[in-house]
């Protein structure tokens, strides 16, 4: 690790939570030479927070330990592949101003620069959760404009929508390098249209998303009440779709459900298709965090990649900040990744993640979401109105909590273990076959342990 971001790293743990530190800037790996300093980010959410919440801090406090101002360059990546950054984007700077960073200026649209390259189908690890989603975002990939127009991948946050998005673009230009992909997430579509509002050059505007080969927008929940932005997509899907220029788009949820978004926006995104991403099973997430430890050259053995893929359900993102953050103390301090150094290490955040799974909370939110009555949950009265939700209780107790059957029937009025059971296996079989039912699953999944 760079000295000088070690000692900025010291200096910062005075100053911020243990969890911020391990969370957002732990992660990040460094490299300083004599004319400014790299940060690696292992992902651009992290790079956007850092960004946001830090990069001045971070300034400020380099000016204090090096008497003079430093560039700083964030990037996606890690310091391992990387060239050295450019001379002249990178002098040092002598101390004139006050060590205040410049709100960044808003991100040009580049063409197919904006894919991460790290994100592609193969560093993509296939489960239950996302089979479908990354097959049709293969089949979009080798046939785009043909396959499914537009595609859509919906679901909850951090859970690889993003990743299969970029995959599809990336494959589509290395099959065909002429290719034009422009990638794009909602808001910097807002922002791109605000602009050209405000210089009068809709026409550019038009022309530019209208020429490329596929359009892909990340998170289009954030459309929802922009009736001008809408109203522009609206037609840009329009002419892409009528040219067979291949559009993916990612949601938060399945678009019908998104409020104020316009029905004949809803309409459209139906014409191709439309595919969950769910939340990975166990196996899925100990194999993601191997193959991302591999990926980053991290040691982790498999009892450490199940203990945290056990104890960290929420989504995949939360389980690659785990691992960043193990990764970063480990080589700070130079010890190996045991499952007693994961235990010790991650440990309040291990904590914040147990803390929601208890029975008494799966019993309240269970209510909440079905608006009944926790007394009436945990009585004796069998409507199916209470029946089925407390039947769902009983599984989530069971899923995410290391409480036995007979400790489950207990808490719930003193049922009999064998009830509980049946509970499960009711539920399990409900989920496989009832789309709704798996879609409540899910949600209250997400809530208990996001
Ligand atoms: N199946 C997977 N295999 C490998 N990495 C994965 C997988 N699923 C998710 N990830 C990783 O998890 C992180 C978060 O994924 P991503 O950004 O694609 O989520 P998202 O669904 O787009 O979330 P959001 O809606 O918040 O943008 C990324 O670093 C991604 O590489």
């Amino acid at each position: 690790m760079s000295d000088l971001w070690r000692r900025c790293l010291e200096r910062l743990e005075g100053e911020l939570s243990a969890e911020d530190l391990h969370t957002w800037l732990m992660p990040l790996q460094a490299r300083d030479d004599t004319l400014g300093l790299q940060l690696f980010a292992p992902n651009p959410y992290t790079l956007d927070t850092v960004r946001e919440r830090y990069l001045p801090r971070i300034e400020a406090m380099l000016t204090q330990l090096t008497g003079h101002e430093l560039s700083v360059r964030l990037e996606v990546g890690s310091s391992a592949s990387r060239v050295p950054p450019r001379p002249a984007s990178a002098m040092p700077r002598p101390v004139a101003a006050p060590a205040v960073a410049e709100p960044a200026p808003p991100a040009p649209v580049h063409f197919n620069h904006n894919l991460d390259p790290h994100y592609t189908f193969e560093t993509f690890v296939e489960g239950k959760s996302n089979q479908l989603g990354k097959a049709a975002a293969m089949q979009v990939a080798m046939n785009p404009g043909r396959a499914y127009n537009p595609l859509l991948l919906y679901g909850g946050t951090g859970l690889g929508k993003t990743h299969l998005m970029h995959a599809a673009g990336n494959l589509m230009r290395e099959r065909n390098p002429e290719f034009k992909v422009l990638y794009l997430r909602s808001e910097q579509f807002v922002g791109a249209m605000i602009e050209a509002l405000r210089t009068k050059s809709m026409d550019e505007f038009k022309r530019r998303f209208r020429s490329v080969d596929a359009l892909l927008i990340d998170d289009i929940q954030f459309f929802a009440g922009k009736d001008t932005t809408q109203e522009e997509f609206f037609h840009t899907f329009n002419a892409l779709f009528e040219s067979k220029q291949q559009i993916i788009l990612t949601c938060d949820r399945y678009p019908k459900e998104v409020d104020k978004l316009e029905p004949r926006l809803k309409s459209r995104l139906g014409w191709g298709l439309s595919v969950a991403i769910e939340p990975p099973d166990f196996e899925t997430r100990a194999a993601i965090l191997l193959s991302k430890a591999h990926d980053k050259g991290v040691a982790v053995s498999e009892n450490v990649a199940m203990l945290l893929a056990k104890r960290i359900r929420s989504n995949v993102r939360d389980l690659e900040g785990a691992l960043n953050t193990l990764a970063a103390r480990a080589n700070f301090y130079g010890k190996p990744i045991t499952t007693e150094f994961a235990e010790e290490t991650l440990r309040d955040l291990l904590a914040t993640h147990a803390q929601a799974v208890t029975v008494p909370n799966i019993q309240k939110i269970v209510a909440d979401y079905y608006q009944v009555r926790l007394q009436d949950l945990l009585s004796k009265r069998r409507v199916r109105s209470l029946a089925r939700p407390r039947q769902i209780a009983m599984a989530l107790s069971k899923e995410l909590t290391e409480h036995s059957l007979p400790e489950i029937g207990d808490a719930f009025g003193g049922r009999d273990h064998t009830t509980v059971l049946h509970a499960c296996r009711t539920i399990k079989k409900l989920c496989e076959t009832d789309t709704r039912m798996r879609q409540d699953w899910e949600q209250l999944i997400r809530i208990l342990t996001g």
